[in-house]
């Protein structure tokens, strides 16, 4: 166990022709002592580069790593105190599974060959793989070769996980099963466990916080629920959240008394005083609302309710889950805007309808469309939390 903290830490690449690649710029995290923290973000943004340089696999270009207080910059990764799970598992083709796990220890620790067998059995039997112990890599499905991967990193009891798209090689129904064992597993060992995916659904369900990652800059770090209902920019809440939510650019017009309306050519949304407050005397401006945050009533003709939170739209594909509709649809009269709402499953509504959106005021988003920033996130009601459906 063991606290782990980035402290400004950048990687700089410099390619043959001498261009430079700032792969991860200024990236500072406290990672708590037996957190499961997820770093998450789209290809190549620089999750793997923060990984391997924790590792000790890449240096460092400025910054620190701290391991338990301590400056790890210049130690080598043998002496990290550190596993690491790849995606591609790694293990030795030549040996079995009882020497692959048994390695790791013969190298790292000054066990005797008897401790070293009883902790490969004693953690085979704990990971399920006790009956795969003499079978070479070859021999296993993929799951039983993760799993071994993952047994190979436990039996070594380090101070810091870190796992590199562990589950990505494996099938969907497997995937699920075994994120949530490797959950189960991290919190009966409450070991630090640096996690990195691209999949947002397995950050928002396996991380007790999750760390956000684009272009090399950290976007937001929180725990899953907080990045859901209060996201620092517009890239954090588009990139977590499926269906993604719906972004409008608006701008501002005074309304009477204190609020504010919201306004493009095609919407016109009214927003009371702390909303409008929030925005200050910004005009360009981006209005963000979640697909489950919206309500669809049949309509014929054009039925704006008087609350300024309705706009009239037709209905162009509707998606069953089973237990939900995705329903996209064209909005005013010019249909010149898109959103995307799911509702229940046993709502009846087909291409074609004509429909008015509904948007409540306290599920919508406003962000300062210059700089991406949150102005205003949903208001959360504390007794009555929300399951994100990511
Ligand atoms: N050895 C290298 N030399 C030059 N550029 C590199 C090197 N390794 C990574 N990069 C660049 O650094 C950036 C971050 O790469 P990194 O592999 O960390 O991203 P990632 O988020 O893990 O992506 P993915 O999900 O696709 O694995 C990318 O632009 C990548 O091209």
């Amino acid at each position: 166990m063991a606290e782990t903290q980035l402290d400004d830490v950048r990687k700089v690449f410099t390619e043959t022709d001498g261009n430079e690649i700032v792969a991860v710029n200024d990236v500072s995290i406290d990672i708590e002592d037996g957190e499961f923290l997820v770093l998450v973000g789209p290809s190549g943004c620089g999750k793997s580069t923060t990984l391997r340089m924790i590792a000790g696999l890449e240096t460092i270009s400025d910054g620190d790593i701290r391991l338990d207080d301590r400056v790890i910059n210049d130690v080598p990764a043998k002496d990290r105190d550190i596993a690491m799970v790849f995606q591609s598992y790694a293990l030795y083709p030549h040996m079995t599974v009882r020497e692959n796990m048994a390695f790791g220890l013969e190298e790292s620790t000054d066990l005797s060959d008897d401790e070293i067998a009883a902790r490969v059995e004693e953690t085979a039997e704990m990971m399920g793989i006790d009956p795969l112990l003499d079978r070479k890599p070859e021999e296993l499905s993929g799951g039983q070769q993760q799993r071994v991967a993952l047994g190979r990193a436990i039996v070594r009891e380090p101070a810091v996980f870190l796992m590199d798209e562990p589950l990505s090689n494996l099938d969907a129904k497997l995937r699920a099963q075994m994120r949530t064992e490797l959950q189960q597993l991290q919190e009966q060992l409450e070991t630090t466990t640096v996690y990195v995916t691209h999949d947002q659904t397995e950050a928002m369900t396996m991380g007790d916080r999750i760390a956000i990652l684009n272009d090399g800059e950290l976007q937001q770090v929180g725990t899953p629920l907080e990045c859901y209902h209060e996201p620092a920019n517009v890239f954090v809440a588009d990139f977590i959240g499926e269906p993604a939510m719906n972004f409008f650019d608006v701008t501002r017009r005074d309304a009477d008394g204190d609020g504010a309306v919201l306004v493009n050519e095609t919407l016109e949304y009214t927003v009371s005083a702390d909303i409008s407050t929030a925005i200050g005397d910004r005009d360009d401006l981006v209005l963000g609302v979640r697909p489950e945050d919206i309500s669809i009533e049949r309509s014929e003709g054009d039925q704006r309710r008087a609350d300024g939170h309705t706009v009239p739209a037709s209905v162009t594909v509707v998606e069953p889950t089973g237990d939900e509709n995705i329903v996209y649809l064209d909005l005013g009269a010019d249909r010149s805007e898109r959103i995307i709402a799911t509702i229940d499953g046993m709502s009846q509504v087909e291409a074609g309808d004509r429909v008015v959106v509904h948007v409540p005021e306290d599920a919508v988003h406003v962000f300062d469309g210059e700089t991406n920033e949150a102005l205003h996130n949903r208001r959360v009601e504390s007794n009555e939390p929300r399951v994100p459906n990511v």
